[in-house]
């Protein structure tokens, strides 16, 4: 029989569907690979922001992760939002004794400006969890963190790829260019090559859940056995169909189309 492509996400909700576990799902389905999930925190989140946090107790979060591992196989996995050190703890006990390939989304802050993880944690996400990821995807903030300096321009985007792996051990970094002006270009660096991802910009402010629907995207297409640089530039044509084709739903910064780049293969 042929293996099924199966992707699991570690991560926080968003009930209003657009981030978090909810995009993470949707975008695995879309991509026909057997999505599960592992919940950190629920978050009552929707476009305008974040109104309240509740975190799953730690052995809790370790059980699910028993649950799957000790019956399911995991291709690939991604975390997002992993709101403290004590969490962070356990999944990188769980993650030692796995070797799928890892896709690690530094989430730190929403799109609305709201933190989603101590402050303190921060460092220990770095220090511990990065060096364990197969890539990992920090947006520009993120990336202006992980390495202390300020980003200002591609050059300085591509400079942060470099750092990430050379200097703090993730073995690949794309760092998205996002929240530059102009065209959107992200940057992979695998350890001997600088790949470029380019679209152009569109004009909207439906970009709730982009990260977390790139970086599950990249996680499927893993799982289906995509060398990184394939997986990669697959997910940027997802990502980018999903923004192109979003829609003005919520009061705030409203969410992606999941289903975008089926609209894509129509208008063809
Ligand atoms: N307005 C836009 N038009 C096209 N692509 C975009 C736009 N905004 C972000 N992107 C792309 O969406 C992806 C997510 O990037 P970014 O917004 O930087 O991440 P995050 O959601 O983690 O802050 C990247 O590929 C980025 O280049
Ligand atoms: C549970 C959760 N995880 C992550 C994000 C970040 O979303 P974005 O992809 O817009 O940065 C979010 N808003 N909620």
């Amino acid at each position: 029989m042929k293996q099924i492509p199966c992707a699991l996400t570690i991560a926080g909700t968003d009930p209003s569907g657009g981030a978090g576990i909810q995009a993470d799902l949707k975008t695995f389905q879309e991509l026909a690979v057997y999505g599960m999930s592992v919940i950190t925190s629920v978050v009552a989140q929707n476009t305008t922001g974040v109104q309240n946090v509740h975190h799953i107790p730690i052995e809790m979060i370790k059980e699910q992760m028993q649950s799957v591992f000790s019956d399911m196989p995991v291709h690939s996995l991604k975390t997002g939002m992993i709101a403290n050190e004590s969490m962070m703890r356990v999944i990188v006990e769980q993650l030692s004794k796995t070797d799928a390939y890892y896709v690690m989304d530094p989430v730190m802050v929403a799109t609305s400006g709201d933190p989603l993880i101590a402050e303190e944690a921060r460092d220990f996400l770095k220090e511990q969890l990065l060096p364990l990821a197969t890539v990992v995807t920090p947006n520009i903030p993120e990336a202006e963190f992980i390495t202390g300096q300020k980003i200002h321009d591609i050059n300085d985007l591509k400079a942060a790829a470099s750092e990430i792996v050379e200097k703090h051990g993730a073995r690949a970094a794309l760092v998205k260019g996002g929240h530059l002006e102009g065209d959107a270009v992200d940057y992979l660096y695998d350890g001997n090559t600088i790949h470029t991802f380019h679209s152009k910009r569109f004009d909207t402010t439906s970009t709730h859940g982009t990260g977390c629907t790139y970086s599950a995207a990249i996680t499927a297409y893993l799982s289906k056995g995509f060398p990184l640089y394939e997986a990669v530039n697959k997910a940027k044509q997802f990502v980018t169909a999903a923004i192109k084709h979003s829609f003005p739903l919520g009061a705030g910064n409203g969410p992606t189309n999941h289903w975008g780049i089926r609209e894509e293969r129509v208008e063809q």
